[in-house]
């Protein structure tokens, strides 16, 4: 199991219906990316919860770790813990941060308590914590279907690449860009895309969101451009935004976003 918590990106999402509780259907292949924040959970005398780096709106008490920890309250007895978060991952994002914090808690209080917890059981716990969350409890690329939280197994490796991702500094909430957007039916499911070359990419594999967003904030449009411009075989922004990311199968050179968190690194 990796030590941090770490980001996702979205390769392709279609997001296909409403449904009756008000979330949307959609397909969309999940990849696990590395970019972490550092979740450490330690027995304590009593129950505290601390946080460095970045800043997360709300409330503590609304915290997705917290939340995890009070979820496996429900079913066990667990002895008071001492939680610390060091926020890296930049929120609103389309990252899916704080899922992933959520994630690791489950699986961190898992071992720490030996409750014998399944992957399935914690797929279970995460998918009460929102619709990423599942995810990051197997934290390998699938398909995603349904809300984002059922899962189909995808054959994809994406190793030898460079994926650069940028942070514009725009914070998109999640329920927000889901009101903007209508549903569609696709004609073709996203698996038949990913099996082509990455290359291909660009013409078939495209994130809904982007139609939605990129007209609301043309920078988001230019830093995908500028992927493409500096060798990029595919850019795309990930999730609900507001990060876009490009695929480089050699690194690029010269790439400055000024004001940008950048992140140059590996997928997982
Ligand atoms: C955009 C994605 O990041 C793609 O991976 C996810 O679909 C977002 O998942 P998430 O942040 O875990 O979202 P949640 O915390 O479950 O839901 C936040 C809000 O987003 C909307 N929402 C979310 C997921 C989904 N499949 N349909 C929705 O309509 C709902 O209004 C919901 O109240
Ligand atoms: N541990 C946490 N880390 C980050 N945000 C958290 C956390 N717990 C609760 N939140 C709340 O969730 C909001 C956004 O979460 P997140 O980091 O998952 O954004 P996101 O990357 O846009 O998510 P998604 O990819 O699911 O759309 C924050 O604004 C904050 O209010």
């Amino acid at each position: 199991m990796l030590d941090f918590p770490n980001a996702k990106i979205n390769l392709g999402l279609l997001v296909t219906e409403k449904r009756p509780d008000g979330f949307h259907n959609l397909e969309s292949c999940f990849y696990p990316v590395l970019w972490c924040d550092a979740l450490e959970i330690v027995p304590a005398d009593a129950e505290a919860f601390t946080m460095s780096g970045l800043p997360v709106p709300g409330n503590l008490d609304n915290n997705l770790c917290l939340k995890a920890y009070r979820l496996l309250q429900q079913d066990f007895q667990l002895p008071p813990v001492h939680m610390h978060l060091h926020k890296v991952i930049p929120m609103g994002a389309g990252l899916g941060g704080g899922s992933a914090d959520a994630a690791f808690a489950l699986k961190q209080l898992n071992s720490l308590f030996e409750l014998n917890l399944s992957e399935d059981q914690l797929e279970g716990y995460a998918r009460q914590l929102g619709s990423d969350c599942a995810f990051f409890i197997r934290n390998k690329p699938v398909i995603a279907v349904e809300k984002g939280d059922v899962f189909k197994p995808v054959e994809l490796d994406l190793s030898g690449y460079t994926c650069v991702i940028v942070y514009p500094g725009i914070h998109i909430t999640t329920a927000e860009a889901y009101g903007n957007i209508v549903p569609k039916k696709p004609s073709c499911g996203i698996e038949m895309y990913l099996k082509q070359d990455v290359q291909v990419w660009k013409e078939v594999l495209r994130n809904d969101f982007e139609e939605a967003l990129f007209p609301r904030y043309p920078e988001l449009a230019g830093i995908k451009e500028q992927l493409y411009s500096a060798g990029a075989d595919y850019a795309s922004m990930t999730g609900s935004g507001s990060a876009v990311y490009g695929l480089f199968k050699t690194e690029p050179e010269n790439l400055i976003f000024p004001g940008h968190y950048l992140l140059w690194e590996g997928l997982l």
